[in-house]
This record gives C-alpha cells, structure tokens and sequence, in this order.
C-alpha cells in the first residue's frame, strides 16, 4: 500500500532518539538550546557508543505492487552510521526505502528499525525514523514554510512558540531565516526540497533515509549541506545516483531489480558499481540512439 502525502512519516520524535528535554528559550532574538538529557549528550559525545547492534533489519522481505515483483529475498541487518544505496532507475531504492519507513507494508518478511516494527506501530515509527522524499511534493502540505517545519515538531508534542522556535532555530541554521513567512509556491524545485530536508533535520531522528537529498540544489548549498550531514549524529540512509556524495560512507548495498546485487565496504562496491555503469554506458543504456 502507498501512501501519499505524509508528514507525520517525517516525524521521528527526539524522545525515540533520547532527547527528553531540548528547550529553546527565546530571549531578545536570540535561541539557545538550554537543556538536553544525559542520554542526548552521550550521543552527542559518541553515537557509536550507544548505537544498539541493528539500527535497521529486513528479514525476507517480499513485495509486489500491482501484481509485480519489485522487492524480493531481502535480508538487510543495517548497523554503520553511513550506509549508501546505490542501483539503477528503476531497481526498487526508493521503494526500499518506503518499506524501511514503514510506508509500504510488504507481503512477507520482517522489517524493523529499532526494534520497532515500523508499519504496523505507526506511533513509535513516526519516533523513530524519517524520510526526505525524492519528491519534495510528496512531503510538503503547508503554504509556508515555517508552518511547514512546524507542524512536524507540533506532532512530536512541542507546544505552539517551541515548534515555532525551532522551525526558527533551523531556518537560522541553514541561513534561510528570511523564508520563515515565504508561500512554498513561490520556491523553486530546489528550494522546496531544501524546505523537506531542513523540515526532516529539525527533528533531529534517530534514523534518516535521505532519497536523493541533493536534487535539483546548486553546488554551495550542496557541499554546505553535505558537511551539515556528514557531522550529524543519526544513522543515515542515503539513496543517490551521485556516488561522490557517499565518500567517507562505511557502507554501499547495491540494489538490482529488487534484490542485493553488492553490499559491503563502500570503496569496494562503488568501485564495481562504477565499472559496472560505465560498461552500461558504452552500450548507450539500451536506448539504440544514433551516432
Ligand atoms: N505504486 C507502484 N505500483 C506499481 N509499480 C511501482 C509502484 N511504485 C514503484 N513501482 C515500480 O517499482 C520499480 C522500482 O521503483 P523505485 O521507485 O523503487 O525505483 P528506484 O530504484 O528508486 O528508481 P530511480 O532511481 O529511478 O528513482 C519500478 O519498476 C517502478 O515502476
């Protein structure tokens, strides 16, 4: 089953990550984060540490959708911080990574992120994981976009001034304070997906799949978000056609036609996977065109 818009899958709550108590005290302007639980600072300090073994584990998953295969055998016990998935148009990354949200219920198999079983708990999923969509209008449902940034930290149970000093405190973060007022219409392609991505990082979730976070983003704010990610805590999922935005990753699974072509140490399976395309490509990808 698909779901379309659904803001509260990008709503996985602080308090499934540990973070008991982050408040912001607006004081002239200026937002300060002025408590965080023990737990948060550990983290903080050292995510690794508390990292339990398997963030993420599909056990034999199975998926059809209109009477097709899509998904098949999947096993997948997901533990480093930064695993890249990687496969051609068409190979099932994103569905994989609806089925990893718990958006897709799958037709057999297990599938669980923190121990949560993310499609039939809904509660606890929404705390636990969340997703940038490749399609920033699959994601997006307010006019504005800091009542969008808000109402996902509204549905995490902030009040009304926190969720809005937050939304504030990302905007800030990501030097697009002057956005706060702005109709979501009138943003580009690019700037929208900015919106979800800032939307996903206000609520600081335990797990992140990012499907294609940098699409349709120039390069200043790529590279700046690529550093804002690469310091971030989470376990993040990052599904991309552009293997440069995986270096440093630990891990690559390299999905085709629904199945696990290569996963293991990602300087190694990239190395295959770019052979591998660039074989594809002095064939002209099946497309026949002329000289
Ligand atoms: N709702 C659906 N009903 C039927 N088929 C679907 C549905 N959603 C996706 N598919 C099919 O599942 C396959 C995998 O799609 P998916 O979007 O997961 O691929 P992908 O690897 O993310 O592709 P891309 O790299 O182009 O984004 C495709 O053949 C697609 O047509």
């Amino acid at each position: 089953m698909l779901h379309g818009k659904q803001p509260s899958l990008c709503i996985p709550m602080l308090a499934a990550c540990g973070w008991k108590s982050l408040r912001l005290r607006v004081n002239g302007g200026q937002r300060r984060e002025v408590a965080k639980s023990n737990k948060a600072k550990k983290r903080m300090s050292g995510a690794s540490q508390t990292r339990p073994s398997a963030v993420v584990r599909l056990s034999n998953v199975e998926l059809a959708l209109a009477g097709t295969r899509i998904l098949s055998g999947l096993d997948l016990t997901l533990s480093e911080r930064r695993v890249g998935i990687v496969g051609r148009n068409g190979s099932g990354k994103s569905t994989l990574a609806r089925v990893m949200t718990g958006l897709i219920a799958v037709d057999s198999g297990e599938v669980e992120v923190m121990g949560v079983d993310v499609a039939r708990d809904r509660k606890q999923a929404i705390r636990t994981i969340g997703i940038l969509f490749q399609n920033p209008d699959h994601q997006i449902i307010f006019p504005t976009v800091g009542e969008e940034l808000a109402f996902g930290l509204r549905q995490q149970g902030r009040s009304k001034k926190e969720a809005r000093a937050l939304a504030r405190a990302a905007l800030e973060r990501f030097g697009r304070s002057e956005w706060e007022e702005r109709s979501i219409e009138t943003l580009s392609q690019g700037q929208k997906h900015l919106v979800c991505l800032m939307a996903v990082l206000a609520l600081e979730p335990a797990v992140i799949v990012l499907d294609e976070p940098f699409t349709g983003l120039d390069i200043p704010t790529t590279r700046s978000l690529q550093r804002y990610l690469d310091r971030l805590a989470p376990t993040l999922v990052h599904i991309t056609h552009d293997v440069s935005s995986l270096d440093g990753y630990e891990r690559v699974i390299w999905i085709e036609a629904g199945k696990v072509h290569r996963d293991g140490a990602a300087g190694e399976v990239l190395d295959e996977y770019l052979a591998a395309m660039t074989r594809e490509d002095t064939a002209d990808a099946g497309f026949g065109l002329p000289d």
